[in-house]
């Protein structure tokens, strides 16, 4: 049986622990959470709970077990030296101070550099889900992948913007559901040309 791509192989290896995932620490630390927030994890609505919870983890933080090489390893030279943005790219990631969701959207573009080299464009959407899935905090998320693009495809130019509301800030503690967060990170030509970032930013915007 294959494993879904959503889902690391079993033999992966976490890209900070070198240790593969551990199924049943994770059930039993659930089970415990459990019993430590008072529920009784042998009732019958939470037998399977435990299980649950950790398939899920392991789909939630695949990408502690992806390298982002292997998302750009194949690029294709064409002579495009201009543009390319994809827009509205849904990303559900966990915030790492609380471990609930923060999710929204990532716009994502790029100039080709000299050598012409371009990406497919799910890889793009692929790059985000690689560090989405993984504890995050949204500005790391945002330069992460600007740079995982500038190391893999020499671009003249990065733009990435996310727009996320996260869940715990409207969940519990201040509880502003709806607030959103933007951050950016630009690189190369993005950086450096005013009119070039204001290009793009406008075709994000679509305006
Ligand atoms: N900069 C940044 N902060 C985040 C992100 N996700 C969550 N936070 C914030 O991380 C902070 C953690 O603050 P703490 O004071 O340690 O935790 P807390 O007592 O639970 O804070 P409150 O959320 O204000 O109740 C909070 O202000 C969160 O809003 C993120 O992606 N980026
Ligand atoms: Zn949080």
């Amino acid at each position: 049986m294959t494993t879904p791509d959503h889902i690391p192989p079993a033999d992966a290896r976490s890209r900070h622990t070198g240790e593969v995932f551990d199924a049943a620490r994770a059930e039993a630390a659930v089970r415990d959470l459990l019993i430590a927030v008072g529920e009784d994890p042998d009732r019958e609505g939470l037998q399977d709970t435990p299980a649950r919870v950790a398939r899920a983890y392991r789909e939630v933080f695949a990408g502690l077990y992806t390298d982002p090489s292997e998302v750009l390893s194949r690029t294709f030279d064409e002579d495009h030296r201009e543009l390319v943005l994809v827009r509205d790219i849904p990303i559900y990631s966990t915030c790492e101070h609380h471990l609930v969701p923060f999710h929204g959207v990532a716009h994502i573009g790029y100039i080709p550099g000299q050598s012409g080299a371009v990406t497919g464009l799910s890889k793009l959407a692929r790059l985000v889900d690689l560090y989405a899935k993984r504890p995050q905090v949204q500005e790391r998320l945002t330069s992460q992948v600007a740079d995982a693009l500038v190391d893999k495809l020499d671009p003249s130019g990065v733009l990435v913007v996310i727009e996320c509301e996260h869940l715990c800030m409207s969940m519990r503690g201040i509880r502003k559901a709806g607030a959103v967060t933007t951050t950016s990170a630009v690189r190369g030509i993005m950086r450096s040309n005013a009119s070039t970032r204001a290009e793009a930013l406008g075709l994000l915007r679509g305006t």
